[in-house]
């Protein structure tokens, strides 16, 4: 990474969401001056699908080129298909369905990690998820080169799947299984640190008052295993998308 991350405060909870989304089409819109395809990792919880909501509202919207971008997730959580805590189907209710159905974006663009069988455990449903990821990366890669990532940040300063504390914060290779989740559901697959690492940019995204203290911890330098949040970057630019409640204020 060049340089610290920058932290850009917004006043509320819905002006972040408003903000992050002018800015994500904004950035796909450079992006698609210069490169194409383009690859974004979305993200679940709270701010993140705010956000994806925001995108839809955008007038913006229509200026992408929907069928040069790929979505991907950061984390899932290994449930049922059409379980209401799959973050994949809260992103499609609330921006993904909207692109395909009215902007062109072909539904092979997006790569949702397995859904839960009881035939295939969490950590083969990861591989799985790790080798459609590969399947797009650049010759010589094993990932597809993220331009955007973004991740919300928990109360404990986790970000995608990987947990304060948690054995998936140590593990190599683009993808793994968390079988114990401290959040609910306990089963997951998540990007690995490593792998979160390789994205051009990465966006942290918190609000609210619950998080003052995970994104204290993270932007005050606290080890992996007290805030994870804090150690991930990316490549070119990280930045800390924020409410002003999230920062205590
Ligand atoms: O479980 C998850 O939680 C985090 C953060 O969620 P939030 O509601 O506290 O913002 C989210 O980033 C992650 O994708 C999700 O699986």
């Amino acid at each position: 990474m060049t340089g610290s991350p920058l932290v850009v405060v917004h006043p509320d909870a819905t002006t972040l969401a408003d903000g992050v989304a002018a800015r994500l089409l904004t950035r796909l819109l450079d992006i698609q001056s210069v490169r194409s395809p383009i690859h974004v990792v979305v993200t679940g919880g709270t701010l993140g699908i705010a956000s994806l909501a925001a995108v839809a509202r955008n007038p913006l919207v229509s200026a992408i080129d929907w069928s040069a971008v790929h979505f991907w997730w950061g984390d899932e959580r290994y449930v049922p298909a059409g379980d209401p805590d799959r973050n994949e189907g809260q992103a499609r209710a609330a921006l993904l369905d909207f692109l395909v159905s009215s902007h062109g974006l072909p539904p092979r663009n997006v790569h949702v990690a397995p859904c839960f069988r009881d035939t295939v455990g969490v950590e083969e449903a990861a591989l799985a998820y790790g080798s459609d990821l590969n399947e797009f990366a650049p010759v010589g890669g094993s990932l597809p080169s993220f331009d955007v990532l973004m991740l919300g940040v928990g109360p404990d300063a986790h970000v995608a799947s990987l947990f304060p504390g948690h054995p998936g914060l140590s593990r190599t290779g683009i993808t793994t299984g968390i079988e114990d989740s401290p959040k609910p559901p306990p089963l997951r697959i998540t990007l690995t640190l490593d792998a979160i690492n390789t994205a051009r940019e990465v966006w942290l995204i918190a609000s609210g008052a619950s998080k003052a203290d995970a994104v204290a911890r993270a932007l005050g330098s606290a080890p992996v295993d007290e805030a994870p949040a804090g150690h991930v970057h990316g490549t070119e630019r990280t930045l800390w998308l924020v409410d002003a409640a999230s920062l205590g204020e």
